[in-house]
């Protein structure tokens, strides 16, 4: 796998060496990919949605006919794994190798396959790596990560820790509206199936201490981008030319 913090990418450009991170976890189809973007757009921030990662590996396998399931098989592929990915929330893009992998990875048979790779504990160990490499090069003043163990594993430090939740049924019927394929059931039931099997690894249903909820069941999406913001605020003073941390 790539490391982003050699010195070539980290000198001469700039970048804020210790870039604050806003770290937001949650269950599947909780908005914090698309409110995590937003957030980071307000605060002049990167967005790093770490799910990409093991959706890439996950891809990459289903690419080389190496079974998910096989956890020595896809420990081994991981090696063998060239991943770039965007922090820019206006510019995002995912690739493996020189293949443009940003629509692949939301296929539902990569999203039916991820949950495999994830639970490989080398792998996670090295996609945690690459995560707070990408973070301390990314030349931002603060980055906003999103994913399932962030505010955990990833970065327990970070100053400003969220879990983003909603109801199920409600997670489900946003998510219904993205995927026109698939019946509201069927959406629901992957939506509850993923999240079982995530959580047997990590814990993404409850805050851990210090951690603050904020449940988008009522709230609109705008709404929701504020509340984070929100939290973000009682924890991190405004970064100089931020556009807008209100
Ligand atoms: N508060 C909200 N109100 C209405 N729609 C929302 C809200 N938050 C998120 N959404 C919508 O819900 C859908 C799922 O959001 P998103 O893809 O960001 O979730 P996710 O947690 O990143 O999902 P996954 O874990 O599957 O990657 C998107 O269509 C998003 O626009
Ligand atoms: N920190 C993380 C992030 C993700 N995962 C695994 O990746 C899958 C896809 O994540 P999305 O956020 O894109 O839905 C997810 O289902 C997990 O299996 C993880 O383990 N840790």
């Amino acid at each position: 796998m790539t490391d982003p913090s050699t010195p070539s990418t980290r000198s001469g450009t700039g970048a804020t060496e210790n870039p604050i991170v806003v770290a937001i976890d949650g269950p599947a189809g909780s908005g914090k990919s698309s409110v995590s973007k937003q957030v980071a757009r307000r605060l002049g921030y990167g967005f790093l949605d770490t799910g990409a990662a093991y959706r890439a590996l996950a891809w990459f396998a289903l690419e080389r006919g190496v079974d998910t399931a096989d956890a020595a098989s896809v420990e081994a592929l991981a090696t063998d794994f060239d991943y770039a990915i965007s922090l820019d929330p206006d510019d995002f893009w995912v690739r493996v190798g020189s293949t443009d992998v940003t629509s692949a990875i939301r296929e539902v048979r990569v999203t039916d396959a991820v949950s495999g790779v994830a639970r490989v504990p080398a792998v996670r160990e090295s996609v945690n790596r690459l995560f707070r490499a990408l973070v301390a090069a990314s030349g931002r003043p603060g980055v906003v990560v999103e994913g399932r163990d962030i505010t955990t594993v990833v970065a327990p430090d970070a100053p400003a820790r969220i879990l983003l939740t909603a109801a199920p049924e409600v997670r489900a019927a946003r998510r219904s509206k993205e995927l026109v394929t698939q019946d509201a059931a069927t959406v629901a039931d992957a939506l509850r199936r993923r999240d079982a099997s995530d959580s047997a690894v990590v814990d993404f249903l409850t805050a851990a201490p210090g951690v603050t909820v904020v449940d988008s069941t009522d709230l609109d999406f705008e709404q929701t981008v504020d509340a984070v913001l929100g939290v973000i605020r009682t924890v991190v003073s405004a970064p100089t030319g931020a556009p807008d941390v209100r």
